[in-house]
């Protein structure tokens, strides 16, 4: 039995290349993130994968990459499950600033406190452990359960939402985790044993 579980965070953003904070707000995807999500279709195409059912967020970058990646792998018939669980960090008050024009404002260190710990939220917003604490208990109870009963599972997400399950996956600490940079549009491909323990994990570069 084949337990599949890919992770692709979505290609670049809108806000990503204007150099927004962007958390729970909408933008879509750049030339470049549709070229993005084409290229990691291509790359599991080129592996001989294909899916059985996916799940994203409910925000559009996530959405229209995993159907960018559907249509070059030709599944676009597939079920996909959409939860706000599996949204990027809410922002707060950050959400829509350049993240130049914060760190003149707030400071580079605080920015960077703001952006790279585990556990210390900006105003009005989640930190990881924050956002963890909603992906998490869907991933158990939806994701693993498919990956786990043979259904391979595709989830289009976004940085740090996808941190969180990483970081359940690989048994990382938070301090680790948040060294972990996650590239727009690069799918992690992991294999499960009967036991749920990673046999491999590929990251899909360019
Ligand atoms: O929400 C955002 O602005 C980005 O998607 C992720 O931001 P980060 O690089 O500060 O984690």
């Amino acid at each position: 039995m084949d337990r599949l579980l890919v992770l692709c965070r979505h290609g670049e953003s809108e806000w990503n290349k204007l150099n927004l904070f962007t958390g729970w707000k909408d933008p879509g995807l750049t030339e470049k993130g549709v070229a993005e999500a084409r290229a990691a279709g291509q790359k599991l195409k080129a592996l001989g994968l294909g899916f059985d059912l996916c799940y994203t967020s409910a925000l559009k970058r996530a959405q229209t990459t995993l159907d960018l990646i559907l249509a070059e792998l030709g599944q676009t018939d597939l079920p996909i499950v959409r939860d706000q669980a599996l949204n990027e960090r809410d922002y707060g008050e950050l959400s829509g600033l350049n993240k130049d024009d914060a760190r003149q404002r707030w400071g580079e260190e605080q920015v960077h406190i703001w952006r790279r710990s585990y556990d210390i939220p900006p105003p009005g917003g989640e930190s990881l452990k924050d956002t963890a604490a909603r992906v998490l208990p869907y991933f158990e109870a939806h994701i693993m359960p498919d990956v786990m009963a043979g259904r391979r599972v595709l989830v289009a997400a976004h940085g740090n939402s996808l941190r969180a399950l990483i970081m359940k996956l690989e048994g990382l600490t938070g301090e680790e985790i948040i060294k972990r940079e996650l590239a727009t549009g690069v799918p992690i491909v992991y294999r499960f044993a009967e036991d749920g323990a990673i046999l491999s994990r590929q990251d899909l570069a360019a």
